[in-house]
């Protein structure tokens, strides 16, 4: 095995550990263990439900009533007793979306202030948990944050217009639910850990405005009808005072994970921030700049080292390639790091899928550039075209996992050797 088959092999078990410790299932346990609840109602949505659903479960098992989770496409792992399954639509709500959330409305509708709401929130609830507000659709849903999307906007913007078209995002669910109280555990994906932008803050008081929304859709130069701006001028509620929220997992979490395994596997672990954001392709080469000056001048940590970072970057569509931010951030990575020796990046979606593709990420290394080649890929012509995917998978680079039970956002790790 060469040196950097090695390495590739390590920074992948980095990577699995790291996963395999965020998963929710303990956590959720942890968190209910101790509770005294009767006459359950459980609501599960986002990439996680399924896992934070059937750990509920596990504990409460007789006290539940109801249960019911929204979870994305090919994310559900079977039935759970007393649970009704959605699978939906994700980056984008879909039919099926407005199905499942209409089913919730209807469970909590005739709670008493005597009954409990358990909500277990994870990234993915946003699209996956909707009803559009009074005077908007569906469709007009899709292509504003489809737009949106494409366009760089990071997660705080996407959210602060979804907040605004909705009926049941930025605390308006914590409304349906009064009288009855709500107890949220939530898993967290965000820059920051922001309850009232995890999932789009259903059940927590929303900190944005109409105006913000609206100045976020101009500054993307996404046009609207005027009825749509009049149902952005409806303000979201600013206080909600039936909900209880607790963090179960976030990315602070998966880097320890990593540090903690990069020690085992003999590297000298440095976290350098759990909030890395930005243009995906700009990201890696700063990335790349760190790992530079470690093998140039040991500067800011010793080699052998392991470089993490925890985030979500975001990348501005402009070809018709396709790809996600972590690949994309891998392909950049690799054109920067071409005929380098003893480095190798990996960058993956916790959650298991990196944009609109199968894979969840990319492993690169310094020969990576010359495989694209080999196979008859030019890499900077794919960057151009947002085509990460077909590059990374012309050199063997792609992660794939299929979904992992989980969502706390993505992590980048570098090791560098002798
Ligand atoms: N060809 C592409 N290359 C890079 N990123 C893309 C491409 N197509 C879509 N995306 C990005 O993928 C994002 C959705 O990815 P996804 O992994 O589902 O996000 P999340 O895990 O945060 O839900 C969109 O915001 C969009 O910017
Ligand atoms: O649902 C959402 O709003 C976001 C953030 O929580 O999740 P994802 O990026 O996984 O769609
Ligand atoms: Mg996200």
């Amino acid at each position: 095995m060469t040196k950097s088959q090695k390495m590739r092999q390590e920074i992948s078990e980095i990577i699995k550990y790291s996963i395999e410790k965020v998963l929710p299932d303990v956590a959720v346990k942890e968190e209910l263990n101790n509770l005294q609840l009767n006459n359950v109602y459980v609501v599960a949505i986002g990439k996680a439900s399924w896992r934070m659903a059937k750990a509920t479960a596990d504990v409460l098992g007789k006290c539940i009533k109801k249960g019911i989770v929204i979870t994305k496409y090919g994310h559900s792992e079977g039935n759970i007793e007393k649970f009704i399954i959605y699978e939906a639509g994700h980056p984008l709500p879909d039919e099926n979306t407005i199905k499942a959330t209409d089913e919730v409305l209807k469970m909590v509708s005739n709670l008493s202030e005597n009954d409990t709401v358990l909500f277990l929130v994870s990234g993915g609830g946003s699209a996956l948990f909707e009803k559009p507000a009074e005077g908007v659709t569906l469709e007009n849903i899709m292509k504003i944050t489809d737009k949106l999307m494409k366009s760089g906007a990071n997660i705080y913007e996407l959210n602060t217009v979804r907040k605004h078209l909705s009926q049941v995002k930025g605390g308006r669910f914590a409304e349906h639910v009064a009288p009855a109280k709500l107890k949220v555990l939530v898993l967290s994906d965000v820059l920051g850990d922001r309850l009232d932008m995890i999932a789009s803050g259903p059940a927590y008081p929303d900190s944005t405005t109409s105006e913000d929304a609206l100045l976020i859709l101009k500054k993307y130069k996404i046009n609207i009808d005027e009825n749509i701006k009049q149902v952005i001028l409806r303000e979201t509620p600013k206080s909600v005072n039936n909900a209880t929220h607790t963090i179960i997992g976030n990315v602070e979490k998966v880097c320890q994970a990593a540090a903690s395994k990069a020690i085992e596997l003999g590297y000298n672990p440095m976290i350098f921030t759990t909030t890395l954001q930005g243009e995906a392709r700009e990201a890696a080469k700063f990335i790349m700049s760190i790992a530079k000056e470690v093998i140039k001048n040991n500067r800011p940590v010793g080699v052998p080292a392991a470089l993490i970072f925890g985030g979500e970057t975001t990348v501005q569509v402009r070809g018709n390639g396709v790809g996600g931010r972590n690949q994309e951030l891998a392909l950049a990575a690799a054109l920067d790091i071409a005929g380098m020796k003893n480095v190798v990046l990996a960058s993956v979606g916790t959650d298991g899928t990196d944009g609109p593709t199968d894979a969840a990420g990319g492993i690169i290394d310094g020969d990576s550039v010359q495989r694209m080649k080999n196979s008859g890929v030019n890499p900077v012509k794919y960057l151009e075209n947002n085509d990460s995917y077909n590059a990374l998978k012309s050199s063997g680079d792609l992660l794939i996992t299929g979904p992992t039970g989980t969502n706390v956002n993505d992590i980048i790790v570098v090791l560098i050797s002798d």
